[in-house]
C-alpha cells in the first residue's frame, strides 16, 4: 500500500504543488493529468526517490523510511545506442538482478523479437519506446509492485499500446500498482485520476 501525505515540492524557488495526498492499494492505477508544467513528472520523480519533498512524506506499507520496490521509466528511453535491443535488456536485467533468461520473454512482450539483434540506434522512436517499456516485462507480474511511468505511450502504435495494456493488466492482477503521467488515454481499466 502506498500513501502520499501532504506532499509539497519546490523546483527552484517555485512551489510546484503542495498539500497533495493520495493512497494506492494493490491492483490499483492512478493517472496523473494536468497542463504542461503542472508537476506530473516532478511527482513521479519524487515518488521514485529522485527528488525530496519540501513537506510531507511517502509511506510504503506504513513505513516512511524503507525502500519502495519500484520501477521508474522517465521521458528518456535510457538505452545504450551501440548495444542491440537484446543487449540493452540484458544490461537492464543485470542491473535489476533478474536472470538473463527472462530477456527473450521481455522482448516478445513488446513484439521486439525480430529486432533483437539491431543496435538501439537503428530503432525508430516508437521501437525505442517499446524497448524501454520491455524492461517492465523483465520482472514477473507484480514482482516489483510499483511502476512509475512518465508518458509511457508517447510514440507507440495501436498494437503496442494494446501490448502495454496486457502488461498492465497482468501486473495489476498480481497486486501490482501503476502510476502514470499522461496527456493521452492509457490502457488502464478503472484507473483513478489525480489532476495536478
Ligand atoms: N530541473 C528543474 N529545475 C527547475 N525547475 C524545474 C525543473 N524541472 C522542472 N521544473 C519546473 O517544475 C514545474 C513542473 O514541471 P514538470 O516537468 O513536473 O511538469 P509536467 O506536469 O510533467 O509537464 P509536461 O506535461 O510538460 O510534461 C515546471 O514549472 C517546470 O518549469
Amino acid at each position: 500500500m502506498l500513501h502520499a501525505e501532504n506532499l509539497a515540492c519546490l523546483r527552484g524557488e517555485r512551489v510546484v504543488f503542495a498539500g497533495l495526498s493520495f493512497a494506492l492499494a494493490p491492483g490499483e492505477a492512478l493517472l496523473l493529468t494536468g497542463a504542461n508544467g503542472a508537476g506530473k513528472s516532478t511527482l513521479l520523480r519524487l515518488l521514485a526517490g529522485l527528488l525530496r519533498p519540501a513537506e510531507g512524506r511517502v509511506l510504503w506499507n506504513g513505513a516512511a523510511d524503507g525502500d519502495v520496490p519500484l520501477r521508474y521509466l522517465g521521458h528518456a528511453d535510457a538505452l545504450k545506442p551501440a548495444f542491440t535491443a537484446a543487449e540493452n535488456l540484458g544490461f537492464a536485467a543485470r542491473l535489476a538482478g533478474v536472470p538473463a533468461v527472462r530477456v527473450a520473454a521481455a522482448l516478445a512482450a513488446m513484439d521486439l523479437t525480430p529486432l533483437a539483434l539491431l543496435p538501439a540506434r537503428a530503432l525508430s522512436s516508437g521501437q525505442k519506446r517499446r524497448l524501454a517499456l520491455a524492461r517492465l516485462a523483465l520482472d514477473g507480474p507484480g514482482a516489483v509492485p510499483l511502476w512509475l511511468l512518465d508518458e509511457p505511450t508517447t510514440g507507440l502504435d495501436a498494437a503496442s499500446v494494446e501490448r502495454l495494456g496486457a502488461l498492465f493488466a497482468a501486473h495489476r492482477a498480481a497486486g501490482g500498482m501503476v502510476i502514470a503521467a499522461t496527456h493521452l488515454p492509457l490502457p488502464l481499466d478503472a484507473a483513478r485520476e489525480l489532476r495536478l
